[in-house]
Order: structure tokens, then C-alpha cells, then sequence
């Protein structure tokens, strides 16, 4: 890893460390009594502020600010469903204190989620949990969905590529140090992102399914997903 490597993966693991989901929203999740509306609500408040906390993080991303406006919007709007799964999965897999873990998976089986879109979902966080992944490996492979260059609507996909292409060098040399057991590792957090654009997909089933039955939204969720 070179030098410049090594302060890319500082300056990213910092950004994503600093931005994280504001502990009033994660102890929300143990007060509040339990109801399929209040969970909804609840999830609502989580998914809102998740998205926040990716339009700031994605702005430390070297390289995106010098991006053309409309593609980082693209980008933004693109990966929003990917990034916030990747960040709620790493939440949940991680043995949070006096099992807030199950609290929250507890909420997310109560809010009127369908099945269909469930399992997928739980299954997505489980194989995560199994990666055991580095806190730098969780920040890159965010990164790295972020700077997807086959969104919708980019126009200068060599410049995000470009940029996508320096992350997975990173992601690649970090995977080799530090699973030396494991040469296979690499390969299997990049299958990960094959999993994570399955989930979009039962996503955007899943919110038409919500707006279907009337279920409030907040006006960033509504702008990032285009619901
Ligand atoms: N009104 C909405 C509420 C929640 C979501 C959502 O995607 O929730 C995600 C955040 C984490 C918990 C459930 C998933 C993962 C979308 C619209």
C-alpha cells in the first residue's frame, strides 16, 4: 500500500467514523412502545437520517466534490439503497450493547415489511456479519458502491470509474494484509455488492408497496428515491 493509499484510507475511515446515525434516533429504537405504525415511523426516522449521514460522508470522498454536479447527485440517488443497507447491515451485525441488535431487527420484522422483501434482507445482514469485516474494509466497500459508474443518469462514467478503480486497488491490498488466511476474501466482499443490488431491487418493490398503502415518507426520502 502506498503512501497516498494509506492517507486515502485515513481520510475515508475518518469521514465514515465521523458520520455516523445520532444516538437520540438509536435509543429511540429501545423506547418507544412497539406497533406496526410506530415501527414504521421509527424506520422512517432511521432510513432519513442514514441518508443524511451518506450525502456528508460522500462528500469526503477524495475526488467526488470535483465530480460534475449532476453525477453526484446521480451517484447519490443511485447508491442511497446500497450505502444504507451496507451501513444498517454493519449496525446490526455488529454485537451492539444489551441486544439493541434484536430490538432493531425486531422493529423491521413489525413494520408491515413484506415477507418477500424481508428474508432477502436478513439474509443480506447475516452474510455480512459472517465477513467480520475491518472497520476500513466497511468504509472502502461503501465507497466503492458509492462510486458505482453504471448509475442511472451518469454522464462522465470514465471519472467515476476512474476514481472506483483507485478504491478497489485499496480495498484489494487491504483485503490481502489483513485476511493473509483468506485469498478468497476480496472476491467475496465484491459478491456482497452483487447481493446489495439484489435488495435495491426488492426495495423499490418494497416502497411502492408503502406509498401503495398511504405510509408517510419524509421529503428527503421522498427526493432521494424519487417516490
Ligand atoms: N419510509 C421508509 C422507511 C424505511 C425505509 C427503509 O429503506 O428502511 C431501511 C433502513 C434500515 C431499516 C429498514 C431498511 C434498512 C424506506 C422508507
Amino acid at each position: 500500500i502506498t503512501k497516498e493509499q494509506r492517507a486515502l484510507i485515513k481520510a475515508i475511515v475518518d469521514a465514515y467514523n465521523r458520520h455516523q446515525i445520532p444516538q437520540d434516533v438509536t435509543k429511540k429504537l429501545l423506547q418507544e412502545q412497539y406497533s406496526a405504525e410506530e415501527n414504521f415511523l421509527l424506520l422512517t426516522e432511521v432510513a432519513t437520517s442514514q441518508v443524511q449521514v451518506l450525502v456528508e460522508f460522500t462528500k469526503n470522498i477524495p475526488g467526488f466534490l470535483s465530480l460534475d454536479r449532476e453525477d453526484q447527485i446521480a451517484l447519490l440517488k443511485g447508491s442511497a439503497v446500497e450505502a444504507m443497507f451496507l451501513r444498517s447491515a454493519q449496525v446490526l451485525s455488529k454485537k451492539m450493547p444489551n441486544g439493541h441488535t434484536e430490538v432493531l431487527e425486531e422493529r423491521i420484522r413489525k413494520s408491515g415489511m413484506s415477507d418477500e422483501f424481508m428474508t432477502p434482507m436478513f439474509n443480506f445482514y447475516k452474510s455480512i456479519g459472517e465477513l467480520h469485516m475491518t472497520p476500513e474494509e466497511q468504509a472502502i466497500l461503501t465507497t466503492i458502491t458509492i462510486l458505482t459508474p453504471e448509475r442511472p443518469y451518469v454522464k462522465s462514467h470514465e471519472a467515476v470509474e476512474r476514481l472506483q478503480e483507485s478504491m478497489l486497488d485499496v480495498l484489494r491490498k487491504l483485503c490481502v494484509l489483513q485476511h493473509p488466511q483468506e485469498p478468497q476474501y476480496f472476491a467475496r466482499l465484491l459478491g456482497r455488492l452483487t447481493e446489495l443490488r439484489t435488495l435495491h431491487h426488492y426495495h423499490a418493490e418494497m416502497l411502492t408497496s408503502w406509498k401503495t398503502n398511504d405510509h408517510k415518507f419524509t421529503p428527503l426520502l421522498c427526493e432521494i428515491w424519487d417516490v
